[in-house]
Protein backbone atom coordinates (compact mmCIF):
# COMPACT_ATOMS: atom_id res chain seq x y z
CA UNK A 1 0.00 0.00 0.00
CA UNK A 2 1.20 3.35 -0.72
CA UNK A 3 2.35 5.71 2.13
CA UNK A 4 -0.04 8.02 2.99
CA UNK A 5 1.21 11.98 3.70
CA UNK A 6 -0.26 11.87 6.85
CA UNK A 7 1.52 8.85 8.46
CA UNK A 8 5.25 8.30 8.97
CA UNK A 9 7.03 4.88 9.68
CA UNK A 10 7.07 4.30 13.56
CA UNK A 11 9.65 5.37 16.23
CA UNK A 12 10.32 1.91 17.64
CA UNK A 13 14.14 1.41 18.19
CA UNK A 14 15.01 -0.72 14.27
CA UNK A 15 17.00 -4.68 15.30
CA UNK A 16 19.73 -2.83 13.24
CA UNK A 17 20.42 0.46 15.38
CA UNK A 18 23.34 0.87 16.99
CA UNK A 19 24.30 3.29 20.45
CA UNK A 20 26.09 5.59 19.36
CA UNK A 21 29.08 7.72 21.41
CA UNK A 22 29.43 11.06 22.01
CA UNK A 23 31.45 12.72 19.66
CA UNK A 24 34.86 12.78 21.47
CA UNK A 25 35.01 17.07 21.19
CA UNK A 26 31.50 17.34 22.77
CA UNK A 27 31.46 18.35 26.53
CA UNK A 28 31.65 14.96 29.38
CA UNK A 29 29.19 14.22 31.58
CA UNK A 30 28.45 17.22 34.12
CA UNK A 31 29.57 19.65 32.02
CA UNK A 32 27.38 22.69 30.62
CA UNK A 33 26.00 22.74 27.46
CA UNK A 34 25.70 26.12 26.57
CA UNK A 35 23.04 27.95 23.83
CA UNK A 36 23.82 26.33 20.39
CA UNK A 37 22.12 30.07 19.14
CA UNK A 38 22.07 33.15 20.69
CA UNK A 39 18.11 33.51 19.49
CA UNK A 40 16.95 29.66 19.93
CA UNK A 41 13.44 29.79 21.68
CA UNK A 42 14.59 26.38 23.26
CA UNK A 43 18.11 27.44 25.27
CA UNK A 44 18.59 30.56 24.25
CA UNK A 45 18.16 33.54 27.13
CA UNK A 46 15.46 35.36 25.35
CA UNK A 47 12.49 36.58 26.84
CA UNK A 48 10.15 34.84 25.18
CA UNK A 49 11.44 31.40 24.87
CA UNK A 50 11.70 28.18 27.20
CA UNK A 51 15.50 29.07 28.77
CA UNK A 52 16.44 25.84 28.93
CA UNK A 53 19.56 25.27 31.07
CA UNK A 54 21.65 21.79 29.66
CA UNK A 55 24.36 19.94 31.11
CA UNK A 56 25.68 16.46 30.16
CA UNK A 57 24.26 13.34 31.73
CA UNK A 58 26.00 9.86 32.69
CA UNK A 59 25.06 7.02 30.45
CA UNK A 60 25.40 3.53 32.23
CA UNK A 61 25.47 2.05 29.13
CA UNK A 62 27.98 4.78 27.56
CA UNK A 63 26.00 6.59 25.70
CA UNK A 64 24.57 9.81 24.73
CA UNK A 65 22.42 11.62 27.32
CA UNK A 66 21.55 15.22 28.75
CA UNK A 67 19.74 16.84 31.73
CA UNK A 68 17.80 20.30 31.64
CA UNK A 69 15.71 21.92 33.69
CA UNK A 70 12.86 24.66 32.74
CA UNK A 71 11.07 27.11 35.36
CA UNK A 72 7.14 27.23 34.31
CA UNK A 73 6.37 30.73 34.00
CA UNK A 74 2.65 32.38 33.88
CA UNK A 75 3.48 33.33 30.07
CA UNK A 76 3.30 29.91 29.17
CA UNK A 77 -0.16 28.78 30.71
CA UNK A 78 -2.33 27.40 28.52
CA UNK A 79 -5.23 26.36 30.90
CA UNK A 80 -5.02 28.34 33.78
CA UNK A 81 -2.12 28.00 35.99
CA UNK A 82 -0.86 25.10 33.97
CA UNK A 83 1.69 24.70 31.07
CA UNK A 84 0.64 24.88 27.70
CA UNK A 85 0.98 21.68 26.23
CA UNK A 86 2.45 22.40 23.08
CA UNK A 87 5.22 23.89 25.16
CA UNK A 88 6.31 20.66 26.82
CA UNK A 89 6.61 19.22 23.27
CA UNK A 90 9.16 22.77 22.16
CA UNK A 91 10.96 21.55 25.34
CA UNK A 92 11.23 17.82 24.18
CA UNK A 93 12.63 19.05 20.77
CA UNK A 94 15.03 21.09 22.06
CA UNK A 95 16.54 18.63 24.77
CA UNK A 96 15.78 15.74 22.48
CA UNK A 97 17.80 17.72 19.55
CA UNK A 98 20.61 18.38 21.94
CA UNK A 99 21.20 15.11 22.81
CA UNK A 100 21.46 14.80 19.34
CA UNK A 101 24.33 17.08 18.94
CA UNK A 102 26.40 15.70 21.05
CA UNK A 103 26.81 12.73 18.67
CA UNK A 104 26.81 14.65 15.13
CA UNK A 105 25.55 17.77 13.56
CA UNK A 106 23.35 19.25 12.33
CA UNK A 107 20.18 17.46 12.66
CA UNK A 108 16.75 18.46 12.59
CA UNK A 109 13.66 16.55 13.86
CA UNK A 110 11.93 14.02 11.47
CA UNK A 111 8.92 13.10 14.21
CA UNK A 112 8.14 13.64 17.23
CA UNK A 113 5.48 12.51 20.43
CA UNK A 114 4.61 13.46 23.57
CA UNK A 115 2.89 11.40 25.62
CA UNK A 116 1.30 13.72 28.48
CA UNK A 117 1.17 12.25 32.06
CA UNK A 118 0.29 14.50 34.56
CA UNK A 119 -0.12 18.44 34.67
CA UNK A 120 2.48 20.81 35.02
CA UNK A 121 1.69 23.88 37.34
CA UNK A 122 3.11 26.69 36.33
CA UNK A 123 5.90 27.71 39.15
CA UNK A 124 7.24 24.27 39.03
CA UNK A 125 10.07 23.10 37.56
CA UNK A 126 10.63 20.49 34.46
CA UNK A 127 13.69 18.08 35.05
CA UNK A 128 14.36 16.61 31.67
CA UNK A 129 16.55 14.15 30.26
CA UNK A 130 17.16 12.82 26.73
CA UNK A 131 19.18 9.88 25.47
CA UNK A 132 19.86 8.93 22.24
CA UNK A 133 18.75 5.22 22.16
CA UNK A 134 20.20 4.19 18.95
CA UNK A 135 21.25 5.19 15.33
CA UNK A 136 20.95 3.37 11.50
CA UNK A 137 22.61 5.79 8.79
CA UNK A 138 20.83 9.50 9.15
CA UNK A 139 18.69 8.19 11.50
CA UNK A 140 18.79 8.89 14.91
CA UNK A 141 16.10 7.60 17.49
CA UNK A 142 16.16 9.10 21.08
CA UNK A 143 13.67 9.16 24.11
CA UNK A 144 13.10 11.59 26.77
CA UNK A 145 11.43 12.17 30.30
CA UNK A 146 10.07 14.94 32.04
CA UNK A 147 10.07 14.95 35.88
CA UNK A 148 8.05 17.67 38.06
CA UNK A 149 10.06 19.51 40.83
CA UNK A 150 13.38 17.35 40.87
CA UNK A 151 15.53 14.66 38.71
CA UNK A 152 13.49 11.67 40.56
CA UNK A 153 10.16 13.94 41.00
CA UNK A 154 6.99 11.90 38.98
CA UNK A 155 6.89 11.97 35.22
CA UNK A 156 4.37 14.15 34.23
CA UNK A 157 5.59 13.40 30.13
CA UNK A 158 7.48 11.46 27.96
CA UNK A 159 8.90 11.67 24.24
CA UNK A 160 10.05 9.75 21.33
CA UNK A 161 11.44 11.25 18.29
CA UNK A 162 13.42 10.45 15.05
CA UNK A 163 16.32 13.15 14.31
CA UNK A 164 17.92 12.62 10.49
CA UNK A 165 21.54 13.88 9.91
CA UNK A 166 21.78 17.05 7.44
CA UNK A 167 24.01 18.79 5.50
CA UNK A 168 24.77 22.72 5.87
CA UNK A 169 22.80 23.04 2.65
CA UNK A 170 19.28 22.19 4.33
CA UNK A 171 19.82 25.63 6.20
CA UNK A 172 21.93 27.54 2.96
CA UNK A 173 18.24 26.57 1.02
CA UNK A 174 15.65 27.04 3.80
CA UNK A 175 16.74 29.63 6.50
CA UNK A 176 16.07 33.30 5.91
CA UNK A 177 19.29 35.04 3.72
CA UNK A 178 19.56 37.69 6.49
CA UNK A 179 19.41 35.42 9.30
CA UNK A 180 22.52 33.16 7.58
CA UNK A 181 24.40 36.66 6.65
CA UNK A 182 24.46 37.44 10.59
CA UNK A 183 26.24 34.13 11.41
CA UNK A 184 29.03 35.05 8.63
CA UNK A 185 27.54 33.41 5.47
CA UNK A 186 27.80 35.40 2.43
CA UNK A 187 25.90 36.17 -0.18
CA UNK A 188 27.53 34.24 -2.86
CA UNK A 189 27.28 30.99 -0.70
CA UNK A 190 23.72 31.56 -0.11
CA UNK A 191 23.41 31.72 -3.96
CA UNK A 192 25.37 29.15 -4.84
CA UNK A 193 23.13 26.75 -2.50
CA UNK A 194 19.83 27.70 -4.10
CA UNK A 195 20.86 28.07 -8.11
C1 LIG B 1 25.27 27.81 8.04
C2 LIG B 1 24.01 27.61 8.86
C3 LIG B 1 24.21 27.29 10.30
C4 LIG B 1 23.16 26.33 10.83
C5 LIG B 1 23.44 25.89 12.21
C6 LIG B 1 22.70 24.60 12.55
C7 LIG B 1 22.41 24.44 13.98
C8 LIG B 1 21.45 23.31 14.24
C9 LIG B 1 20.61 23.62 15.36
C10 LIG B 1 19.64 22.56 15.67
C11 LIG B 1 18.58 23.12 16.55
C12 LIG B 1 17.72 22.08 17.11
C13 LIG B 1 16.42 22.63 17.50
C14 LIG B 1 15.43 21.57 17.71
C15 LIG B 1 15.24 20.73 16.49
C16 LIG B 1 14.31 21.35 15.52
O1 LIG B 1 13.35 21.97 15.87
S1 LIG B 1 14.60 21.10 13.83
C17 LIG B 1 13.21 21.96 13.09
C18 LIG B 1 12.03 21.06 12.79
N1 LIG B 1 12.33 20.12 11.76
C19 LIG B 1 12.35 20.48 10.46
O2 LIG B 1 12.15 21.61 10.09
C20 LIG B 1 12.62 19.38 9.48
C21 LIG B 1 11.71 19.53 8.24
N2 LIG B 1 11.79 18.30 7.45
C22 LIG B 1 12.74 18.16 6.53
O3 LIG B 1 13.52 19.06 6.23
C23 LIG B 1 12.83 16.80 5.87
O4 LIG B 1 11.59 16.15 5.91
C24 LIG B 1 13.90 15.88 6.56
C25 LIG B 1 13.57 15.65 8.04
C26 LIG B 1 15.30 16.51 6.44
C27 LIG B 1 13.88 14.50 5.90
O5 LIG B 1 14.01 14.70 4.52
P1 LIG B 1 15.09 13.82 3.71
O6 LIG B 1 16.45 14.16 4.17
O7 LIG B 1 14.77 14.03 2.26
O8 LIG B 1 14.80 12.37 4.21
P2 LIG B 1 14.00 11.18 3.47
O9 LIG B 1 14.90 10.70 2.36
O10 LIG B 1 12.60 11.58 3.18
O11 LIG B 1 13.96 10.10 4.63
C28 LIG B 1 15.15 9.51 5.14
C29 LIG B 1 14.73 8.39 6.06
O12 LIG B 1 14.06 8.94 7.20
C30 LIG B 1 12.71 8.43 7.29
N3 LIG B 1 11.83 9.52 7.67
C31 LIG B 1 11.78 10.77 7.14
N4 LIG B 1 10.82 11.49 7.77
C32 LIG B 1 10.27 10.67 8.69
C33 LIG B 1 9.24 10.83 9.65
N5 LIG B 1 8.59 11.99 9.79
N6 LIG B 1 8.94 9.78 10.45
C34 LIG B 1 9.59 8.60 10.34
N7 LIG B 1 10.59 8.39 9.45
C35 LIG B 1 10.91 9.40 8.64
C36 LIG B 1 12.37 7.94 5.89
O13 LIG B 1 11.39 6.94 5.94
C37 LIG B 1 13.72 7.43 5.42
O14 LIG B 1 13.94 6.17 5.99
P3 LIG B 1 14.79 5.04 5.19
O15 LIG B 1 14.07 4.84 3.91
O16 LIG B 1 16.17 5.64 4.97
O17 LIG B 1 14.79 3.85 6.10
Amino acid sequence: MAASPTTSPSLELPADATLPERHPEAPAPGEPIPPHSAVCFGCADVPHGLRLEFRVAEDPAGGAAVAARMVLRPDQQGAPGLLHGGLLTAAFDEVLGSVVALVTRPCVTARLETDFRRPMPIGSTLWLHARVDGRVGRKLYVTGTARLDAEDGPVVGTAKALFLKVGMEHFLRNSRPEDLEALGVSAEQIRAARS
